[in-house]
Order: C-alpha cells, then structure tokens, then sequence
C-alpha cells in the first residue's frame, strides 16, 4: 500500500498542474493574440495595396531585362533545343514564372496545384483560349478546340453523345482491330537486318480510325483523284511547321504582316484543300448510313459549315497525336524488353475469342500496357503546351505553402507568409497563361529520376500518392481531350496485336533522337523498327 501524500505535497503536485494549465492557456493566448495581430496586420495592409495582381508585379523569369521579350524568342527560336530550353526555365523558376515573347507577356504555370486551379474549375467561362491558337484558326475555325462559352458545352455535349459514348467508343473496337489487322500483315516480312520506318503505317491506321468512327470512310476512299491535289496526312505535314513559326513569331500573329508572308500562300492553300477533301468525306458518309456524323448532328440542328469545323477537328486533333504517341510507346517498348515481355504477357494470357480480335473487356486486363503508356505520355506528351486566356481573374494562392502537409505547419507558414512574404497571387482578367507539361511531367519532386522509363510509376497505389493534377498530357478540368478514350483504347488494340505477333527492337538509341516542338511533340527523323515474327499457335 502507497503512504498517503502530505498536505504539502498534495499542494505541490496540484501546483505543478496548475503550472501546466497556465502555460497551456498562456500558450493559447498568445496564439490568438498573434493571429489577431497577423489577421489586423494583413487587413492594414489590404486597405493600402488592394490586391497584388499580376498585372503591378513581376515574378520571377527568364529574360528581366529591356530586350527580355527578343532574348526570350531568340533562345527559343532553335526548334532542336526548344524542349530543353523551356524544360531548364520550368526547373530553375519553380511554380510560377513569367516570360515575354515579342511583345506576349506569358505566365507558366508550372504545379499540379495551380494547375487545378486554372483548369479544374467546372465554369468554362471564365477563360478563352490564348494567342497561341490563333494560327489553327484558318484550319479549325471555330470547331471545339477553339470555340468556348454556350457553342463549345453545346457541341462537345452532341460530339460526346454521338462519336464518344461509351457504346459507341465499344462499338469502335471493330475499326481498331481493323487497323491493327492492317498493320500487322504490312510489317509482315519486313527487313529484320535495315529495319522498318512506321510513321506512315501509323498514321494511315490512325487517320483510317478516326474518319472510319466518324464517316464511315476509309482515307484511301478519300484520297484525292487528281495527281497534283495532296493527301491529307501530306497537308497536316505542311501545316505544322507553318503553324509553329506563326507560334514562336508572335509578330506573325499580326494579320496584315503575316498577308504579306509567303508562307500565308501556304496556308490559304492547305485549309482550302483540308476543307474540300473533308467536305467529301461528309457528303459520302451520307451514302453509308450506319456511321454518319453528319446525319446526327444536322439531326440536332448543328448547320453544315458547323459539321465540318468539328469534322475537320477531330480529324487534325485525332490522328496525328496518337500516331505520335505510338510511335514513341513503340520506341520506349523496344528500348526496354523486360518491360515489353511483361506487356506480351498480358496480352498472350488473354481468353481466346476464337478469333485473333481484342474484345474492350479484354482491354481491362492489360494493366501493365496502360501503365507503360501512361509513362510514355508522361515522358512524351505530345500536346506539350496549352494556354488560357483569363476572362476572370484567378487567385492561385501563396506559393510558398504548397509543400506543407498538416494544419499547423500550413497556418504557422500562412502566418509567417502573410507577416514576412507576399500576398495570395492573382493573376488579373485578360493575363496569358500557359502550361508546359514536360514542366510537371520531369519535376523530379513529383517522378523521382524523371527521364527514366519506369511504367510502375502508374500503378495504383503510386498514382493514390500523387496530385490528381500531376499527369495531364490530355488536359484536365472540363476542356479536357474529348478523345482520350478513343485514343487509349486505339492505343492499346494497335500495340496489344503487334506485340502478339512480333519481337520489337530498335538500333536508335534515345541519345540520338531529336524531338521538335512541331505543334505536337515530333520526331525530327522517324524511329527505324524491327519487327522480328513470334511463332505463335
Ligand atoms: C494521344 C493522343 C491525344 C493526346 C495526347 C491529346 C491531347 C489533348 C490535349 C492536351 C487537349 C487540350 C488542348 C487545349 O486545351 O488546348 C486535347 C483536346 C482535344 N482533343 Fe485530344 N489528344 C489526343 C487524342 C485525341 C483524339 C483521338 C481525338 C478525337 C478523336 C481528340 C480530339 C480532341 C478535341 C476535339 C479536343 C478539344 C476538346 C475541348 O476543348 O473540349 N484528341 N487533346
């Protein structure tokens, strides 16, 4: 049995604990005084500076000096280097930064978190799109890439009802495998010493894909009759560069300069032709009535110049980036066999259909395929670059507290900043903003050893401890790619049967390829593949 406690020890102990309850309330205290003082503080200083908005304040970036805005284009103006000129920008200033092109002021945004901030918001209204679109226009015009407010929910609610829902993104397998089949008997005894250029294959099986899920059509029933008309592929080909040097010269955006350009000619030329062979595969889609984009949308009162602004899209915006994609899935596969071997896996392991078709079910299955093409599109994400043109402004927030995990840290950090640092950032109505996904993409805070191919970055355990915002090569938010899953889906039966029946390798090495800002990411010579047969049953 314990001695019981003297009356001075029974005071001292209740002593001690009034000690405690003293410090704690002083603690308490102190904390509310100093948040009443930060809060009166930042009031204080609210009622001076108003908001500091982009438009009064730079932030950091390349080029801060008078000829900043020709020094910006000059570094940028070498296309071979351009990728790792704005990849060095996006590591050396962080988050946030500010560049002048020509006269453009730009904000890169340049964290998962901003970027949520910017394209999450389910209100399309409060942003157009930038400058940097105003070279598709000729091509596009106001088809659902460009147009935005009541006309862009309105078509993209009818393109997702007719070319995009989940029966006819199923039924669209068939076309898939079609290619695929396609595909496959080209590369069939193809030289296994020299090796193969695929980009045309790809492209024809990308293009054939799309005009297919949307006429009906094939493009070689497109093709033009006449010898001197080009084909559409070849016109998409001379677009690019076009549309890259009105890009990076921004003085090129200005009309009556770039009227005086020789290259405008082309231009002119190339959207004429784009829109005449468009405009035939619509007019022959009505022959065929099973698949007829056409027939739908004048079904839902789309007009016809309309039909052919989102025909003409989807074609462009749909065929080149998922050959692009492709190629570089392809490319990265043959670099990395081990990683090619546990995709052949899958796809030997899948339940025979009785044919050698892949059924969409069986698209569930190849886990480790999509993993390796979610790394090949984190690596290469071949629409690298968008922009956003604010039509209200957007407050992204202080910097300087992104990377605090727990309340406490997060208000003692708020406090601090708001004491000693800067206020929240908004960035005002009518202020450019860009996204350089590679920016994201190859921040090794968020993929550790970035330029490494490491598709078990895409499991779903690694994805659960990322920002939902971290892997955007289709956008994010609303204006997200309407076709990501025709595009997926093409993907995976495209490679699933090529990796059925051949060994892919390559001799190029990833030292030597060199990737063009092309409008899309592009490879400036075409990868050389060898497709050595597999002895399958
Ligand atoms: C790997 C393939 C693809 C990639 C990486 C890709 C990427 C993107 C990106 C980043 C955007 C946003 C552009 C911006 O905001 O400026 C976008 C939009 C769009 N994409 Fe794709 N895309 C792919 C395939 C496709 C396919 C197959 C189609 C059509 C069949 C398509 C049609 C579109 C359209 C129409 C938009 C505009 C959507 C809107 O603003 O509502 N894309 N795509």
């Amino acid at each position: 049995m314990g001695s019981v406690p003297t009356i001075s020890e029974q005071a001292y102990s209740l002593g001690q604990a009034n000690t405690i309850y003293y410090y704690a309330f002083r603690a308490v205290c102190t904390f509310i005084l100093f948040s009443l003082g930060v809060l009166l503080l930042r009031k204080h200083k609210k009622s001076n500076v108003e908001t500091l908005s982009v438009s009064n304040k730079r932030l950091p970036g390349p080029g801060h000096h008078i000829f900043g805005g020709i020094a910006n284009m000059l570094a940028l103006s070498n296309t071979k280097i351009f990728l790792k000129v704005m990849e060095s920008w996006c590591s050396k200033y962080g988050p946030v930064f500010e560049g002048v092109l020509g006269t453009k002021r730009v904000i890169m945004i340049n964290s998962p978190e901003y970027v949520q901030k910017l394209l999450g918001s389910k209100d399309s209204n409060y942003f157009d799109k930038g400058f940097i679109y105003e070279p598709f226009k000729p091509f596009w015009n106001d088809g659902l890439i460009i147009s935005t407010g009541a006309k862009w929910k309105h078509r993209r609610k009818l393109l997702d009802k007719h070319i995009f829902s989940f029966r006819t993104l199923t039924s669209n397998m068939q076309i898939f495998n079609d290619e695929a089949d396609r595909l496959v008997d080209s590369l069939r005894g193809t030289n296994c010493e020299t090796g193969v250029k695929i980009s045309h294959l790809l492209k024809t099986a990308t293009l054939n894909a799309i005009i297919k899920a949307t006429s009906g059509k094939l493009v070689a029933e497109l093709e033009p009759e006449d010898a001197g008309k080009i084909s559409f592929t070849e016109m998409v080909d001379m677009a690019k560069p076009l549309i890259t040097k009105r890009m990076t010269n921004p003085w090129l955006l200005i009309e009556p300069i770039w009227q005086m350009h020789p290259l405008s000619k082309v231009q002119k030329f190339i959207s004429k032709m784009a829109s005449v062979q468009i405009r035939k595969a619509i007019d022959e889609s009505e022959e065929n009535n099973k698949v007829s984009l056409k027939q739908d949308l004048l079904a839902e009162g789309v007009p016809v110049e309309g039909i052919l602004e989102e025909t003409v899209t989807l074609l462009s915006a749909g065929y080149e980036t998922t050959e692009g994609a492709l190629q570089f899935l392809l490319f990265l596969l043959a670099l990395h066999p081990n990683h090619q071997e546990l995709c052949r896996e899958e796809i030997d392991s899948l339940p025979g259909n009785g044919d050698d078709n892949i059924d969409y079910r069986d698209l569930n299955k190849l886990k480790y395929l999509e993993m390796c093409i979610n790394e090949t599109l984190r690596l290469f994400p071949v629409v690298f670059f968008i922009m956003r043109k604010l039509k209200a402004p957007l407050r992204l927030g202080n910097p300087f507290v992104k990377h605090l995990f727990n309340f406490i840290k997060l208000l003692i950090s708020k406090m601090i900043s708001l004491l000693f640092l800067e206020d929240d950032l908004e960035l005002s109505a009518g202020t450019e903003v860009a996204i350089f996904m590679p920016g994201i993409h190859k921040n090794p805070e968020i993929y550790p050893n970035p330029n490494e191919f490491i598709p078990e970055r895409f499991s779903q355990e690694e994805i659960q401890r990322r920002h939902k915002f971290s892997f955007i090569p289709f956008s994010a938010g609303p204006r997200k790619c309407i076709g990501y899953k025709f595009a997926i889906m093409e993907m995976m039966c495209l490679t699933a049967k090529l990796l059925r029946h051949f060994v892919i390798s390559t001799m190029d090495k990833m030292e030597d390829i060199i990737v063009l800002p092309h409008v899309t990411l592009t490879l400036e010579k075409p990868i050389n593949f060898i497709f050595e047969k597999r002895n399958i049953i």
